[in-house]
């Protein structure tokens, strides 16, 4: 698959101020890529370089193979759709006023439908007339993706995309982003959300002051991190952790000839555990 996203040693200083050193990392064409990190680990910083808002200080940054600063080109605008905490809406407008607005900046074709088809995919279908100064933190966070996609990007930029929303809500942008993938879009998206990250996500990169710790597929990393032993839960109650090699395995047969295992499992870290032994104690 294509690189849509390329990026090579970017560093990136605010005065003395390190935000970013020599990261790498590539997003190819139509995957979900989680950008993982704790506060203040550079998640944002990369979002505005690879969005053309801000200039790295070294290194190199493309989209679509053409280096960041064309990112705020006409051509490149239709192609890339981005949601931030800025939200640029217009609080005494309607839901559907804003989005015509800012279908008609766009030049997209068919406004109605369109809007109709990204309201839908947000769950919001049914506030259209309602005015935005008017809707609730979660309402406003769903108008302002639906925008995000309203012009049929190739590639999102989705930061927190979910934050302040409820599970069902969160469940429904879960299956808009999946559709939106299935049409080929790709979406770079950062959460805190290690749940999120896990579902979602096509390969998940664990940043940590400003670069790449580990990059890989949700469940290749829980396997990686995995100890390699698994737990039983016996019907007399106790809980026995056991090696998953050849000398756990006489110890399971026999409690199994005994009819004694209530549960078994292996024992795989979550992502949210791998966040911590990651964030908490650095990589060597
Ligand atoms: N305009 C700026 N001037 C000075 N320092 C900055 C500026 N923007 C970011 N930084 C610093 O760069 C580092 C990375 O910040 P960034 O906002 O990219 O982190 P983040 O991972 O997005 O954090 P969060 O999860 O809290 O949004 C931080 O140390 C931050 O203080």
């Amino acid at each position: 698959m294509q690189n849509i996203i390329s990026v090579k040693n970017l560093t990136k200083y605010f005065g003395k101020e390190k935000a970013l050193e020599g990261m790498n990392f590539d997003v190819k064409q139509g995957e979900i890529f989680g950008f993982l990190g704790p506060s203040g680990a550079g998640k944002t910083t990369t979002i505005q370089i690879l969005t053309g808002q801000l200039r790295p200080t070294d290194g190199e940054a493309k989209i679509f193979n053409a280096d960041t600063e064309n990112a705020r080109k006409p051509e490149f605008l239709q192609k890339i759709g981005v949601m931030t905490d800025n939200s640029g809406l217009y609080g005494r407008l309607s839901v559907y006023e804003n989005m015509k607005l800012f279908a008609t900046l766009y030049g997209v074709k068919k406004p109605k439908e369109r809007i109709e088809e990204a309201l839908k995919m947000v769950n919001m279908q049914n506030e259209q007339k309602k005015t935005v100064s008017k809707l609730s933190k979660g309402m406003t966070q769903r108008i302002i993706l639906a925008r995000t996609f309203l012009h049929e990007p190739e590639l999102l930029f989705l930061d927190e995309p979910t934050a302040a929303l409820d599970p069902v809500n969160s469940q429904h942008i879960h299956k808009g982003l999946k559709a939106l993938q299935k049409k080929g879009t790709t979406i770079f998206l950062t959460t805190h959300d290690m749940h999120e990250a896990e579902t979602l996500c096509d390969r998940v990169a664990f940043l940590y002051k400003g670069a790449v710790k580990l990059l890989d597929a949700p469940k290749a990393l829980r396997r990686e991190y995995a100890d390699n032993t698994m737990t039983l839960e016996l019907y007399n109650g106790e809980t026995r952790v056991i090696s998953k090699g050849a000398d756990g395995a006489e110890e399971v047969a026999s409690f199994m000839q005994k009819n004694a295992i209530a549960s078994m499992y292996t024992n795989e870290p979550t992502l949210g555990d791998i966040f911590v032994d990651i964030t908490g104690r650095e990589l060597t």
